[in-house]
C-alpha cells in the first residue's frame, strides 16, 4: 500500500501532502443544530492560497448498539450533564439521520468536507449511506475488531484514533486492517480532556511511523491550547475539537478551541509546514542581499604574475569588491595557475586560471 491515500476526491494525506486538518465538532453543539452550523462556519478557515481546514466532522451513535441498556441507565449527575442518565445525556446529544443530512448540506455549500466518527457498527452504515468522503473511527473502538473489520469492507478510507491503547493492540489494528486491505490512516492519541503535556508522548508519533512506515500517520489532541498540536504538524492528519464557548455545558469544550484559536493553530501548521519545506540545502533566492553584502571571496596575498602556480600563502578570503571567486573553492584553486596579473588585495576571479 502505498504512503499516501486519497481521503477524499483529490486531497491525498501522508508523506509530503499538507496535513489535514480536521475540526472536530464531536458534541460541542450541545444538541442545537444551529450551533452546530455554527461550528462547521467557525471551522472554516480560509488562508492566502487554498482552504486552510479541510473538513468538519461530527459524531454518530445509534444508542442501543453502542451502549447495553445498564449503560444507558446508570446515572449521569453533573455539570456536563444533560439527563438523569448517560443514555438521555446521549440521546439529548445526538442528531437524527434528517440532521446529519441538513448539515452535510450545509457543510457542502460553504465548501468544507463533512464527516463523522461511527461509534458502533450501525452507525457505520449510516455515515456509508451518507456518503461521507471517509469514516472515522475513535478511540472508543479501535479494539472494536468486528466493527474495524466491517468498516474496511465500505471500500472508504478509514481514519482510526489509537487513544487508551497499548503498542500491541495497535499492531494488531494494524495488521487486521492491513488483511482487509484497508486505505487506513493511524492517529496518535490520548483521551483525556485535557491530557496533560506529561502524558502527550508527541514521541509515540515517530515510533508509528517507523513501525506502520507504509500508512500516513497523525495526532488527534485532547490537550489545553495549541503549542502541541502544532508541534505534531510533520503529520498526515491533525484533528482537535472546536467550540463556540469554553465554558459552556459538555466534557469536551474545556479541551476544545475557540474559533480565533482554532484559526490561529492552522495559521500556525500552515505555517510551520511551509516552514518546513523540502530536505534539499541549496543557496535560497532571500540569500542574495546578505550575500551581496558579506558573502566572502578569495583574493590576491600578494601581487602575482601570469603563470604563478597558486599556494596557500598566495590566497586570503575577504568580503570583496568585485565579488569574486566563493571562498569555497579555496582548496580547488591551490594548486591552479593564474592566467592574468593580480594587485595584492584584489579580487581572484573564477576565469583567473588555465
Ligand atoms: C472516546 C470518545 O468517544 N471521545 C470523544 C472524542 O474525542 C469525546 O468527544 C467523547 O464523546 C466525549 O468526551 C464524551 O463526553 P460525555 O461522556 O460527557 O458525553
Ligand atoms: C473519539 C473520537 O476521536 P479521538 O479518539 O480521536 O478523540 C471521535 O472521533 O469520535
Amino acid at each position: 500500500m502505498p504512503k499516501i491515500i486519497e481521503l477524499a476526491p483529490g486531497r491525498w494525506i501522508g508523506e509530503s501532502q499538507p496535513c489535514f486538518i480536521i475540526a472536530e465538532v464531536g458534541q460541542n453543539h450541545q444538541g442545537d443544530l444551529e450551533i452546530a452550523k455554527r461550528l462547521i462556519k467557525a471551522a472554516k478557515v480560509r488562508g492566502w492560497t487554498y482552504l486552510m481546514t479541510n473538513c468538519v466532522k461530527f459524531q454518530k451513535s445509534c444508542l442501543h448498539e453502542k451502549f447495553n441498556n445498564a449503560a444507558l441507565q446508570r446515572p449521569y449527575i453533573g455539570p456536563n450533564s444533560w439527563g438523569g442518565t448517560y443514555g438521555e445525556h446521549k440521546k439529548y446529544l445526538e442528531f437524527s439521520e434528517l440532521q446529519f443530512k441538513e448539515l452535510q448540506d450545509y457543510a457542502s455549500q460553504i465548501n468544507i468536507l463533512f464527516s463523522a466518527s461511527a461509534m458502533d457498527i450501525v452507525s457505520v452504515d449510516v455515515l456509508d449511506s451518507l456518503g461521507v468522503p471517509f469514516i472515522k473511527i475513535g478511540s472508543g473502538d479501535v479494539n472494536n475488531f468486528p466493527m474495524l473489520q466491517y468498516a474496511a469492507t465500505k471500500s472508504k478510507p478509514l481514519i482510526v484514533s489509537t487513544g487508551m491503547q497499548d503498542m500491541s493492540t495497535v499492531e494488531t489494528v494494524y495488521h487486521t486492517l492491513k488483511a482487509c486491505n484497508a486505505n487506513f490512516c493511524l492517529l496518535h492519541c490520548v483521551s483525556a480532556y485535557p491530557t496533560p503535556p506529561q502524558e502527550v508522548n508527541l514521541n509515540v508519533i515517530s515510533k508509528y511511523k517507523q513501525e506502520f512506515s507504509d500508512i500516513p500517520i497523525g495526532y488527534s489532541g485532547h490537550e489545553l491550547g495549541i503549542t502541541i498540536s502544532v508541534a505534531a504538524v510533520a503529520m498526515g492528519v491533525l484533528e482537535r475539537h472546536i467550540t463556540l464557548d469554553k465554558t459552556w455545558k459538555g466534557s469536551d469544550h474545556v479541551c476544545s478551541l475557540t474559533p480565533s484559536e482554532f484559526q490561529e493553530l492552522v495559521h500556525q501548521v500552515r505555517t510551520v509546514e511551509t516552514a518546513l519545506g523540502n530536505p534539499i540545502k541549496c543557496f535560497q533566492p532571500s540569500e542574495k542581499a546578505c550575500y551581496d553584502k558579506l558573502g566572502k571571496t578569495l583574493v590576491a596575498a600578494r601581487d602575482m604574475l601570469a603563470g604563478k602556480c597558486l599556494q596557500e600563502k598566495d590566497i586570503k578570503v575577504k568580503v570583496a569588491e568585485p565579488k569574486g571567486c566563493p571562498a569555497e573553492k579555496y582548496q580547488q584553486v591551490i594548486g591552479r595557475t593564474l592566467v592574468r596579473n593580480v594587485r595584492q588585495d584584489e579580487s581572484i576571479m573564477c576565469s583567473d586560471f588555465v
